[in-house]
């Protein structure tokens, strides 16, 4: 059914829209940016439940910087986005960067699965103008609550001509990350898209957006058409630990699996007896499997029949899988997608 959009009006003046500021789109999904406490000391076991009027009525600054106008596409916990919510996404924001008189969108989104979302848009949208997520880390009714300036600098990101061409950006905390690399590092530190490897692309001084860099391409960066997609493959990730059952593999099979990312050890490490049940299932089925780290940074590289998942992380892994195995690629087709984030 289609969403009604909210358009955040001027009180103090007639005319609601100003001709002279860029127009920017907000897609509210939920998260702790649109979270309530019971008291302004309350930072966890707060809940979902502003909308996306609460969260632009909240910055009345934002109306000096650009016209705005929003969506509410879910309002839950990031935990609980799905493909559903995704798909949805991708074809509102890819409809909305077609109109000639729109600079860029913003997505309000939980932070706990706000990488995966990026990632997802990085590797779909087919557009040069800005896509920016962004979240928080204090729930709206906390003192010193994040979201507010969060967003403020998230939209005057989307409207700076300078953003163009730099594919899909996480702000947070007065950095700008690029979604390819960026990754929630702390579970509750207001810093937590601090990226010490990469990704890092600027930073905000006084609300102005600063790049380090002209506009750049990650070298392993692919596009999906997902025009005529109506539904993503289910691909599951399975974390390795010592004495880890290796049936979960099967099972997660039995339960409809198309892809699974393993989670593994170091550089992807796995138990023999691990190791055993994926080259069976490797060997009797054109199951892809993924060979990614537990370990917060690093590579995992080429080697056996696993894919290896080079710098991805496992979440990254897996929505990169689910997206190739919806283009129908095959497990070969599949490595070589990956293969382009390996050094060659
Ligand atoms: N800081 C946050 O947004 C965390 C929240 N649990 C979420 O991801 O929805």
């Amino acid at each position: 059914s289609p969403i009604t959009p909210y358009v955040l009006t001027r009180q103090d003046v007639s005319t609601p829209q100003n001709a002279s500021l860029p127009n920017v789109t907000i897609f509210a999904t939920g998260g702790t940016i649109a979270s309530q406490g019971t008291t302004n000391t309350q930072t966890v076991g707060y809940s979902v439940g502003l909308g996306v009027e609460d969260l632009i009525d909240a910055v009345p600054e934002i109306l000096n910087i650009a016209n705005i106008q929003g969506y509410q596409i879910s309002n839950v916990g990031s935990p609980s986005i799905n493909s559903t919510i995704l798909l949805k996404l991708y074809s509102m924001v890819q409809a909305e960067l077609a109109k000639p008189e729109i600079s860029g969108v913003v997505i309000t989104h939980g932070t706990d699965s706000l990488e995966e979302t990026a990632f997802f848009l990085e590797m779909t949208i087919n557009s040069t103008k800005a896509v920016v997520m962004v979240g928080a880390m204090r729930p709206a009714t906390a003192l010193s609550a994040d979201g507010p300036l969060n967003l403020l600098q998230a939209v005057t990101l989307a409207s700076s001509p300078k953003a163009r061409g730099r594919g899909t950006m996480i702000t947070l905390n007065d950095r700008i990350g690029s979604a390819y690399v960026t990754t929630k590092n702390h579970a509750n530190s207001l810093d937590t898209f601090y990226s010490a490897e990469a990704g890092q692309l600027g930073f905000f001084i006084n609300q102005v957006p600063y790049f380090y860099y002209e506009p750049a391409k990650p070298v392993g960066l692919v596009n999906f058409d997902l025009t005529n997609t109506t539904a993503l493959p289910k691909i599951d990730v399975l974390y390795a630990h010592q004495d880890m059952d290796p049936g979960l593999f099967q099972g997660a099979i039995l339960l409809g699996a198309e892809g699974l990312v393993v989670a593994g050890m170091g550089a992807g490490g796995v138990s023999s007896a691990a190791s055993e049940v994926l080259e069976t299932i490797y060997n009797t089925t054109s199951i892809p499997l993924v060979s990614s780290r537990r370990s917060a940074e690093g590579f995992v590289s080429p080697g056996d029949y696993m894919i290896a998942g080079g710098f991805y992380n496992p979440q990254k892994a897996r929505i990169l899988l689910q997206l190739a195995v919806a283009a129908g690629r095959s497990r070969e087709e599949i490595r070589e997608v990956f293969a382009l984030n390996y050094p060659s």
